[in-house]
């Protein structure tokens, strides 16, 4: 099997070409490559297919010719990764499956719109961000209450007192499951100047990652919210480097690195 990988401020990822959708995909094997250990390691895999070959996305096809099947590292699907659909973008375009410049993506939470810049960094809109509420984790035996933020998948992002980087994340933080019935990625942030946060996450099926665009996003949210605000530009630092996010009135944007390191042939 032909691998790829990659990452997005060090979200690395096994990118899997199957444009005519002929791959199996159990859980168990996603969890098999996954594995840093006995596998090729990575944090979820891309598996790229016509989005006209997947009855899942198929309404899709006009607006987009591929479709970003994303796999986290347990073999569960999720709906969105914004670190993932920038890596996969990168990809389209350096093996010439897209043209540079902008174009569609689909993923199980609508099509998402990609642009590669000159600088190399890849942009995606990620659409509105929904605040739904709040709610709370605990970690290591320390309450943290957050907001409660749709990004296509599920967020809680929490500010803290706590500097982020003394926290013990090695473990699955506690959340509420009758507010988040199929798991939730946790964000834990600290604000360390004008626009700019520190974040570390534990994210639902792969546990703790060293970046996540759509919880980037979200602790951006959480953020303004905190500052009284609701538009701007905003930096978030992550154990991986840095992304940009925008938010304006309609919509929300993700930006940082986006770069492929590998390719080779997978024995599995
Ligand atoms: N790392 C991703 C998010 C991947 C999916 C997430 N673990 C989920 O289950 O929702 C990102 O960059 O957004």
């Amino acid at each position: 099997m032909r691998f790829v990988k990659g990452h997005g401020t060090e979200n690395d990822f096994v990118i899997l070409p199957d444009p005519d959708g002929e791959l199996e995909l159990p859980a168990t094997v996603v969890a098999a490559m996954c594995d840093r250990r006995a596998g090729l390691g990575a944090d979820g895999v891309l598996h790229v297919m016509r989005t006209k070959l997947s009855p899942e996305v198929a309404d899709q096809a006009g607006e987009a010719e591929w479709f970003m099947d994303y796999r986290n590292t347990d073999g569960g699907m999720a709906e969105m990764c914004g670190n993932g659909i920038r890596v996969f973008a990168r990809y389209l375009v350096d093996t010439g499956l897209a043209g540079a410049g902008e174009f569609g993506v689909a993923t199980r939470a609508g099509v998402k719109r990609v642009r590669l810049a000159e600088s190399g960094d890849v942009s995606v809109e990620m659409g509105r961000p929904r605040v739904l509420g709040r709610s709370h984790t605990t970690v290591a035996g320390r309450e943290y209450e957050g907001l409660h933020i749709d990004m296509g998948n599920p967020h809680l992002a929490c500010v803290i007192g706590d500097p982020v980087v003394q926290l013990d994340l090695s473990h699955q933080p506690a959340f509420d499951p009758e507010v988040f019935p199929g798991g939730v990625n946790i964000e834990l942030l600290n604000p360390v100047g004008p626009r700019r946060v520190v974040m570390r996450v534990f994210e639902r099926g792969s546990g703790e990652t060293r970046s996540c665009g759509t919880g980037a996003v979200a602790s951006a949210v959480a953020a303004a919210e905190l500052a009284g605000e609701t538009t701007g530009t905003w930096a978030v630092d992550v154990p991986g480097g840095t992304l940009t996010v925008t938010l304006d009135e309609h919509t929300s944007y993700l930006a940082g690195p986006a770069v492929l390191v590998a390719s080779g042939e997978l024995i599995l």
